[in-house]
């Protein structure tokens, strides 16, 4: 367990990282140590209770759920595929993405009565998705780069995630349908949620005008932005 007086956050490192960091700052918390470009993995903020862990996205839940961190910032990508029991209390609404089941352009993935083999780093996404749809399919655990596997003829389609959609369209490919929208949520570990519940309460609410906070510092930013001439 984390000690008493302490709520500890991990936080994932990469792509999610830079907007979790303004977003606590937006609520109020100094995170200028985290962007000193340290190797540091654990942090404590100035004059708070709140300390903060880098790790990678699915070690995120796995110290939620063994309670060593008592909330976690993580991609619903990560919770969709790894799963586990605790609390989802906010989506952050930033991160965002979908998973897509995507292949060759102008393909037809439905056509046809063969059994489909499907290649992707998100194994088990992959399978709810087809037996929801009644439909057997193979699934070929791949760990990156996946958009490789339906241009080597390794699978007839991907289950991948899709942000801008340059990849897909630099390589040939398309999205077929999505699986799931995907954006940052904050998790909260089962016992902390119980044993912390009034400092978990309020560094939510903070969270939540940090949110709001960040919104208008956005909308702000669009409207000092000089008019482009049409
Ligand atoms: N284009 C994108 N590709 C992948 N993840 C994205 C994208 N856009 C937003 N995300 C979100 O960012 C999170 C972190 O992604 P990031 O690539 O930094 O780490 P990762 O998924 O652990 O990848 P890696 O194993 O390559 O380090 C993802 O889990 C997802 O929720
Ligand atoms: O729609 P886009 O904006 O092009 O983004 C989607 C790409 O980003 C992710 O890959 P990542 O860069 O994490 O590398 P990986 O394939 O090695 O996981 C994802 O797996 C896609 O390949």
């Amino acid at each position: 367990m984390t000690p008493e007086n302490i709520i500890r956050i991990a936080l994932t490192k990469g792509r999610l990282e830079k907007k979790t960091l303004e977003l606590l700052e937006h609520s109020g918390y100094d995170v200028s140590e985290l962007r000193s470009g340290s190797r540091k993995l654990i942090f404590r903020l100035p004059n708070s209770n709140i300390e903060l862990v880098l790790s990678k996205a699915a070690d995120v839940i796995t110290y939620v759920e063994h309670g060593v961190c008592d909330m976690g910032v993580v991609g619903k990508d990560t919770i969709m595929e790894k799963g586990g029991s605790f609390y989802e209390t906010l989506d952050l609404g930033f991160g965002k993405c979908r998973f897509c089941l995507c292949g060759k352009k102008g393909e037809d993935f439905y056509a046809g009565y063969h059994t489909r083999t499907i290649a992707s780093k998100y194994p088990k996404v992959t399978r709810d998705f087809f037996s929801r749809k009644n439909m057997d399919v193979n699934i070929i655990k791949i760990e990156g780069s996946v958009e490789l596997a339906p241009l080597l003829g390794l699978a007839d389609a991907i289950v991948d995630i899709v942000e801008t959609g340059t990849t897909l369209k630099e390589n040939g490919l398309e999205p077929y349908e999505t699986v799931a929208p995907i954006s940052a949520r904050v998790i909260v570990n089962l016992a902390s949620m119980k044993m912390k519940k009034q400092q978990i309460q309020a560094l939510t609410e903070q969270l939540q005008e940090g949110l709001r906070a960040k919104d208008e510092t956005k909308k702000e930013a669009k409207k000092a932005e000089p008019k482009q001439d049409k």
